[in-house]
């Protein structure tokens, strides 16, 4: 016996994620599907799977899977990109939304074309357990922990182009000093309030954007004098704006969401 299972492929500044409604199409086991599914050979491709479902206390809830099926406390460029499909979809037409999530509710602020949504704000809360790392002889940087709800890992170097993340990142990653492994995010200030950054991801490795990671940036680079309150952060697959409102405490996030395709996956039910 077969299922048919449709998904939404879309990206936010190029890192892209399956979203699948679980409202029409339950997910019994969603580590061992995001795993199955974002395999780029054998799978659709994608650094994870989100799933899109109710909650009795926001408008909607997402889950975000790693590409490891590990499960992540929340996913900025992942939000932004479910505030567009539930719009566009006909979920609801506000567009102003309440999202749960495992790091609290965040509220989504859609900017709408017509019908179509092409960027969306998000208030991503307050920064958490922000402290410096002296990696000593180790490392020669120094590097300033932040979280977002998940763990990040912030370095700023003179000259990012230097740095060769495929290694670095995942020692970092897996270091003992992080039980429930990091984020890990270098990056360049390359003007005012200008930011350049690259990210390898926990569960993921490296991906062309990471949404708390730039606000995890931001932060890093407001607390240690290097940018003000507000601003841009570049990364491989594109640009978002960061801004720490003085007045809430709240880290503000807007940034663009893109629609792939649609698809859908015949699954063999176990009889
Ligand atoms: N890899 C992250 C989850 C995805 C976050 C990222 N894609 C974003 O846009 O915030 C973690 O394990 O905490």
């Amino acid at each position: 016996m077969t299922t048919i299972i449709k998904f939404t492929k879309m990206h936010g500044a190029g890192n892209d994620y399956i979203y699948v409604d679980t409202t029409r199409y339950p997910i019994a086991d969603p580590e061992k599907k995001a795993i199955e599914w974002s395999k780029f050979h054998t799978g659709i491709g994608s650094d994870g799977l989100i799933l899109i479902g109710v909650s009795d206390k926001a408008d909607f809830s997402m889950r975000i899977f790693n590409a490891d099926g590990s499960e992540a406390m929340m996913c900025g460029n992942g939000s932004r990109c479910v505030g567009k499909y539930v719009y566009e979809y006909g979920l609801t037409d506000k567009t102003e939304i309440t999202l749960d999530t495992l790091s609290g509710i965040k509220i989504l602020k859609l900017q709408v074309e017509g019908k179509t949504v092409n960027t969306v704000t998000v208030d991503m809360g307050s920064p958490q357990e922000t402290g410096e790392i002296d990696w000593r002889k180790k490392y020669p940087f120094q590097s300033t922990k932040v979280s977002m709800g998940n763990p990040h890992l912030v370095t700023f170097v003179d000259d990012i182009t230097r740095i060769n993340l495929p290694e670095i990142g995942p020692e970092l990653e897996n270091h003992p000093l992080f039980p429930d492994r990091t984020n890990v995010e270098f990056a360049q200030i390359v003007g005012k309030d200008t930011i350049r950054m690259r990210v390898w991801e926990r569960g993921s490795g490296i991906t062309q954007a990471c949404g708390t990671g730039a606000c995890a940036t931001a932060v890093a680079a407001f607390i240690n004098g290097l940018a003000g309150r507000k601003s841009d952060v570049i990364m491989d697959g594109g640009t978002v704006t960061i801004e720490w409102d003085e007045t809430s405490g709240h880290i503000l996030m807007t940034g663009p969401a893109t629609k792939v395709f649609d698809g859908e996956i015949v699954e063999e039910m176990e009889s």
